[in-house]
């Protein structure tokens, strides 16, 4: 089939997505931002919405994944009470059913929002108030569900994992880690991903993406990853000759035999250096290897973006069409951390009756 070059803006929005990896505290609407901080008190670089806008994405641009991260101190700042995180998990889940998103397992790292004195119960119940809000306000046309993160240069990870067991049943689908990768190997949480594992649960580890294939590695076949946040790495473990043909190495024949799914965030990957361009992502490469590559946003506040619009970088820059979009959504609806019958139902009755109805 040929793909068609440019999928249109209204029907990418309209277009049922599923979104693994987006962090609550990378999503904010600027014009919160600048309310919340007033309120508060907290200092800002801009206090203009627009010229707020801006800067996060200058700032995030920056070719390094710690200075990336550094942004992050005017969102987690302005997240510290019960009602701001409520507002925020609110917003999120109606920017999100407003692009288009029907599943979505958003992120984010309660240890950072105890700064004024909420308990990390108090954060999670927050969050799950907004969320809950959020989806009776879309009609429930989204489902949305947390992943808690533990942050890899602190080490509060066995609490979060067993937070996100006390609230397997409340909201939270599974556990992260995230922060700067490099010196910060994945194996120093050992005991909260086997922990994890007796307990049945899942978990997902940003991998491959500050750091290279060690820390994949270390991800997948010490920790027992079930996802991989990121992954972009992984090619460095494939060779294509000359006659364009790929040979994969041992690590990446792993993870593509075991269906181990990429959640790969093309905007995001630019600015933090992991990938060179939209147009040499590796995801295009993974994708035609029949990686289980995903489509996903990181942080919509520094990339300025939203799931259609990576979708729409897609289509732009490899000629992608509806047939590879709905390949994609599909691959992230196997991946997610909800039950069997659930994401089955999700593509059976939402998304491939959608992209069946388009013309191709
Ligand atoms: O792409 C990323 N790689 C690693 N860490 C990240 C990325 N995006 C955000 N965070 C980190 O995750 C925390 C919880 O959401 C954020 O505060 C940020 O420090
Ligand atoms: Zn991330």
């Amino acid at each position: 089939m040929e793909p068609t070059r440019g999928l249109p803006d209204d029907l990418l929005r309209a277009a049922p997505k599923v979104l693994l990896h987006d962090h609550l505290d990378g999503g904010l609407r600027p014009a919160t931002i600048v309310d919340l901080a007033a309120e508060i008190g907290h200092e800002l670089p801009e206090t203009d919405a627009d010229a707020l806008a801006t800067w996060f994405a200058e700032a995030a641009d920056s070719g390094s994944l710690e200075r990336y991260l550094e942004t992050f101190a005017h969102t987690v700042g302005v997240m510290q009470t019960a009602s701001a995180l409520t507002r925020v998990a609110r917003e999120c889940v109606e920017d999100l059913a407003a692009d288009g998103v029907v599943y979505a397992e958003i992120r984010y790292a309660p240890e950072l929002h105890v700064e004024s004195g909420l308990e990390l119960e108090e954060v999670v119940a927050a969050v799950q108030q907004g969320f809950a809000e959020g989806m009776a306000a879309a009609g429930d046309r989204i489902i949305v569900r947390h992943l808690l993160t533990a942050m890899r240069q602190a080490a509060r990870a066995m609490e979060i994992a067993e937070l996100a067991i006390a609230w397997r049943d409340r909201g939270v689908a599974g556990f992260d880690i995230a922060g700067p990768e490099a010196g910060y190997p994945p194996t120093r949480f050992i005991d909260a991903f086997e922990y994890l594992q007796r307990e049945n649960s899942h978990f997902t580890i940003h991998a491959g993406e500050g750091f290279g294939l060690p820390s994949i590695w270390e991800a997948v076949q010490w920790c027992g990853a079930d996802r991989l946040g990121h992954g972009v790495r992984i090619v460095d473990d494939i060779k294509v000759d000359d006659a364009g043909v790929a040979q994969l190495g041992r690590l990446a024949s792993y993870v593509r035999d075991k269906r181990i799914p990429l959640e790969m965030c093309p905007s995001s990957n630019v600015q933090t250096g992991a990938a060179p361009s939209i147009a040499e992502h590796p995801l295009k490469l993974l994708a035609s290897l029949r990686f289980r590559v995903t489509v996903n946003t990181d942080n919509r506040l520094m990339s300025r973006t939203s799931l259609s619009q990576e979708f729409g970088l897609l289509t732009e820059a490899f000629g992608y069409g509806w047939a590879e979009m709905e390949w994609l959504t599909v691959n992230a609806m196997k991946s997610a951390f909800i039950p069997y019958d659930e994401r089955y139902r999700l593509i059976t009755e939402t998304i491939k009756p959608w992209y069946a109805a388009q013309v191709r």
